[in-house]
């Protein structure tokens, strides 16, 4: 039996065997019909953690980490981060746009090449500014990427993703605090950027327990999602800290406690696994089965960003599947209605049904599970993304 779906306005406006649906709307006249005969149509891809606004190539860090560098060991000789947020700062906000979006320059149009690869809805995050001008400007480039790319976009400010120099964490948690906070809120309620997430990268030589309380706190009174990078490189008990702030999502997770899985589980907070980033700095990886098990929310996200340089969401699945032991439908589900949670967006996103977002793919193959299985495969098998009923992308 084959299924129509059919969006109008943009929403899904039935689902049904194709001779229900073509009798239900003989008299309609459309824009563009699509023969899926012997394809499989899915959600959207949600890609629930990335970091696609920056200048500066790192891949000499690559080689650098091959020969045995930890991501400590470069981010403490002011590599890593440090160096991306100096690139950042120099870089114009046309630059940083174009990064996005044109492929003019090598390597650099980020939200399409995560298109092509499926993704209707991805979280940008700032945060290689550190000071208020430069998060600002990441901002208002996210912001323009939301109103002019058919992708839509859950914005996220990482003003806390690295300590500045000449900082201790405690200073430069007060500096986001009394500055960064206050002058987001106000450009936020005038409409001139829209932040939807906050975020901190709570770890060892960064953001400690309490600098990160006191920043996700405050930014949850002024009314953005908690969804933070938290239990990565050490045990920090983030995910005790995020259950207890009603976070909606924590990030990484590899060095989570057994009490932080149980504590998250209970808060419904929802944990996102990163797949590419355990793989490529050889971590150990999250514990998914035993979150999968105790009812943990498990959602999954590329990571995109200059250490963990991947677009595309079925090689996480792929990633996801062979190195934290999850299924073909759980890393979908991750993938999909999953990661619209831990964006707040379930309601919405994240599945194929009646009245939700018309976001969905369509791939070459009788079985779904080749998006997945086909690992590296998914530009031959992606043959249409569409978001909210327009074809984005045609192959
Ligand atoms: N862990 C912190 N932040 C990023 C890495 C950012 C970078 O290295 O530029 C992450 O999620 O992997
Ligand atoms: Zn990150």
């Amino acid at each position: 039996m084959t299924y129509d779906t059919l969006s109008s306005d943009g929403f899904i406006k039935a689902i049904g065997p194709a001779d229900a649906i073509r009798r239900q709307f003989s008299e309609e006249t459309f824009e563009e019909r699509i023969d899926c005969s012997g394809k499989c149509i899915l959600p959207g891809l949600v890609d629930a953690h990335t970091h696609p606004v920056w200048a500066g190539e790192r891949v000499h860090e690559f080689a650098m980490k091959l020969a045995g560098a930890t991501y400590m060991d470069i981010h403490q000789a002011g590599g890593g981060i440090h160096f991306t947020v100096e690139c950042t700062r120099q870089a114009s906000e046309e630059e940083l746009f174009i990064s996005l979006q044109q492929r003019r320059l090598p390597g650099l149009w980020r939200l399409q090449c995560m298109v092509r690869a499926g993704t209707t809805l991805v979280e940008c995050k700032s945060g290689y500014g550190l000071n208020l001008e430069t998060e600002l400007k990441m901002l208002r480039v996210i912001e323009r990427a939301r109103r002019e790319l058919d992708i839509d976009i859950s914005a996220t400010y990482c003003g806390a993703h690295s300590v500045p120099k000449g900082k201790t964490a405690t200073e430069a948690a007060d500096d986001i605090i009394s500055n960064h906070l206050p002058k987001l809120k106000a450009l936020c309620r005038h409409g001139e950027i829209h932040v939807d997430n906050i975020d901190v990268f709570c770890e060892e030589g960064v953001f400690d327990l309490d600098s990160t309380r006191r920043i996700l706190q405050s930014g949850k009174e002024m009314g953005l999602r908690i969804n933070f990078h938290g239990d990565e490189l050490h045990p920090m008990k983030a995910a005790e800290l995020g259950a207890e702030l009603g976070a909606q999502a924590i990030s990484h997770l590899e060095e989570v406690s057994d009490k932080g899985i149980a504590a998250m589980a209970m808060a419904r907070c929802s944990a996102v696994l990163l797949p590419t980033t355990a793989y490529m700095l050889r971590l150990k990886q999250p514990r998914a089965r035993k979150m999968l098990d105790e009812g943990v929310i498990v959602a999954l996200g590329s990571d995109f960003n200059p250490n963990a340089y991947c677009f595309s969401m079925p090689m996480v699945m792929h990633l996801a599947c062979v190195n934290m032991r999850m299924s073909m439908p759980e890393a979908l589900a991750a993938a999909t209605i999953n990661a619209a949670y831990a964006l707040g967006k379930s309601h919405t996103h994240g599945s194929l049904e009646v009245g939700k977002r018309g976001d969905l793919i369509i791939i070459n193959a009788s079985r779904w599970e080749h998006l997945i299985y086909q690992f590296g495969g998914h530009h031959e098998l992606i043959e249409y993304v569409i978001v909210k009923g327009k074809v984005i992308y045609k192959k």
